[in-house]
């Protein structure tokens, strides 16, 4: 498909999978349709801003390091889950990290072109019996719209069935970063958080956050808008969030780096997770027929160095 705003849609297999190439006179996107994982966004003339492994495998059935992978119905480790949302699943002891989608096969299910900007929509195609041990009628869907400045992502979840559903989720974005050690995040100063590394224990962020080793965090009570700084590249990465006053913040450091799939033992500086989420006391409650939509518009600004 060919667009008089040059606009150029292919697609191509990588290995296993079926990806799609969205070149604009801005931009330039890549996603992949399994797990409808949006791989990589550059801006022309700029360093990537999101984030994909260069050992990144684009093999069936396992979701790539990088992008910005889906976590749904539920994130992380689902003990970990609000009640509610664990006994959504049969055996919540067995679901896996991270939920179930991020390695299903997705259908690229609408493409349209309209007032500068080209929207994807993706929508996971399963049983009507639902997904393994989640016995329940939510659809999900995910939208990508690429205007000039922005790219934005918006996981639709609609309750099809009869029960109220309970659900948690993140956007889990991987950001590009020139150096870890140098990049802040002001917005999340003064912001409760849960420090998974220390035991679960819930903190206050003092000032803007900044990273000295590993961090993986849950902030609650989250700013609609929050900048990664990163004055060497000369730009800050904005995120603003649709919908979710929650984020996990995360950075493997060194040695959790070296025990991580298709990782670079020193990628760890080179990235930044900053996931725009629902999660803990921000999960999703979905009664028959509704709808919810989790989203994030991401574009850059430029910084003096
Ligand atoms: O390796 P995975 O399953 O993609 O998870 C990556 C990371 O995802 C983050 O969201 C978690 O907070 C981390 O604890 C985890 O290591």
């Amino acid at each position: 498909m060919s667009h008089s705003l040059s606009l150029r849609v292919e697609r191509q297999e990588k290995d296993q999978l079926t990806c799609w190439r969205i070149g604009t006179a801005q931009a330039e996107l890549l996603v992949a349709e399994q797990g409808a994982q949006v791989l990589s966004y550059q801006r022309r003339g700029e360093q990537p801003l999101i984030w994909l492994s260069e050992q990144a495998e684009f093999k069936r059935g396992q979701s790539l390091r990088g992008g910005a992978p889906l976590c749904w119905p539920w994130f992380g480790d689902l003990k970990r889950s609000p009640q509610s949302v664990q006994a959504m699943h049969r055996d919540p002891a067995a679901g896996p990290f991270h939920g179930l989608v991020r390695n299903l096969p997705w259908q690229l299910q609408d493409i349209a072109a309209a007032d500068h900007a080209i929207t994807l929509v993706f929508g996971l195609t399963h049983s009507p019996e639902g997904l393994p041990d989640w016995p329940h009628q939510v659809t999900p869907s995910l939208a990508i719209r690429l205007d000039e400045k922005r790219l934005t992502l918006t996981l639709a979840s609609r309750n099809d069935g009869d029960q109220p559903v309970a659900l948690s989720q993140a956007l889990h974005t991987y950001f590009a970063v020139s150096d870890i050690h140098q990049v802040e995040i002001p917005e999340l100063a003064g912001c409760r958080y849960i420090d998974t590394l220390q035991d679960w224990s819930e903190r206050t962020q003092d000032g803007a956050l900044t990273f000295t080793g590993e961090t993986d965090r849950i902030y609650l009570g989250t700013p609609e808008l929050i900048r990664l700084r990163d004055p060497r590249w000369q730009r800050q990465i904005c995120l603003q969030a649709h919908d979710s006053c929650s984020a996990i913040v995360w950075n493997p450091w060194i040695d959790k780096g070296k025990r991580l799939s298709q990782f670079a033992d020193d990628a760890w500086q080179r990235m930044l997770c900053i996931e725009t989420a629902n999660v803990l006391d921000d999960i999703v409650e979905l009664a028959p027929g509704a709808q919810a939509n989790l989203g994030v518009s991401l574009w850059t600004e430029p910084l003096q160095a």
